[in-house]
């Protein structure tokens, strides 16, 4: 039987926040520029609506202007390209974001496409997709770069250790085995139709959950003593009423069997926004070349 540590995201994007801060402090003496952050919201998603408000909230937290556009779901694709091109010509917005899921009528990576690749503080871009891949300075897609951030800081070096990543979506799957291989890790990307998943999760010294799948992977699926990441953030009803949020992996079942986990919630989600914040500072010292 194992010890479970529980990696504890929030209070590790707190300190974040805070050096993000300080940082944005140093930054504007030095330049006299406030970095601004431009998010835009298509539609009343309530779960977006909730996440648009604390990435404002967070952005003016830390020194930085937060500039929301919020349009109704009826909202043209020709428009909302239209507002991206007038953002990627204003020199007070260093960053900017488009809130996911669009409205089903609006292509995605028609719209993350026109989104200035310097300002793409998301890091969907596939320039900046593709600077990932080759190892050039990229911006980087925050919630893998929060991943990665909770491994090294409980880790120290990932160099050599076997890592098994659930999931193969382009905003949190496959940058993350990227930023993994960076680290030095072997690198799997399995899925839903990965054969014998359950031993292929089992080699894992770092195993990510990033599927969208309600605790799908289970407690014995864990190798003895590994490190697991918990990206999955699912709604699902209560017995008695009510709903509650669970991640992808069995968390009841991975106790005594995990090394460390990080919960569902107050794991990996709030290192999100505190990662975004670091990549708008990081977008503005670049475009002024600081
Ligand atoms: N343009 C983007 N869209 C979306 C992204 C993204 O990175 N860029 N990620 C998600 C949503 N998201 C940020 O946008 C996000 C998700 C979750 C959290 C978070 O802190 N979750 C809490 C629980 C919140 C709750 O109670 O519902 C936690 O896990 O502790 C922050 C940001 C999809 N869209």
């Amino acid at each position: 039987m194992v010890e479970t540590r529980l990696i504890d995201g929030k209070a590790f994007a707190e300190g974040l926040r805070k050096r993000v801060a300080s940082d944005v402090t140093a930054f504007h003496a030095a330049t006299g520029v406030t970095p601004g952050l431009a998010v835009v919201l298509v539609g009343e998603d309530p779960a977006s609506a909730v996440y648009v408000r604390n990435k404002g909230k967070q952005t003016v937290e830390a020194g930085m202007a937060s500039i929301e556009h919020k349009l109704p779901a009826t909202t043209t694709q020709a428009e909302l390209l239209a507002l991206i091109a007038a953002l990627n010509a204003e020199k007070d917005v260093h960053g900017i974001l488009v809130q996911l899921p669009l409205p089903g009528h609006i292509d995605a990576q028609a719209v993350l496409a026109t989104i200035d690749p310097a300002k793409d503080v998301d890091g969907f871009h596939v320039v900046n997709a593709g600077r990932l891949a080759v190892g050039l300075d990229a911006l980087v897609p925050c919630t893998p770069l929060g991943c990665v951030m909770l491994l090294k800081d409980r880790l120290g070096s990932l160099s050599g250790l076997e890592a098994v990543v659930v999931g193969r979506s382009n905003i949190v799957g496959k940058p993350l085995a990227q930023l993994l291989l960076r680290e030095d890790c072997t690198v799997t990307i399995a899925h839903s139709r990965t054969r014998d998943l359950p031993e292929v999760c089992r080699r894992a010294d770092i195993l990510i959950g990033a599927v969208g799948r309600p605790e799908m992977i289970r407690g014995a699926w864990i190798k003895p003593g590994a490190t697991v990441i918990d990206v999955g953030i699912n709604r699902v009803d209560k017995p008695g009423g009510g709903t509650r949020l669970v991640g992808d992996v069995a968390f009841d079942e991975a106790q005594g069997i995990a090394g460390a986990i990080t919960p569902v919630p107050g794991g990996v989600g709030p290192m999100t926004i505190a990662c975004l914040l670091q990549n708008t500072l990081t977008a503005a010292r670049r475009q002024l070349g600081a």
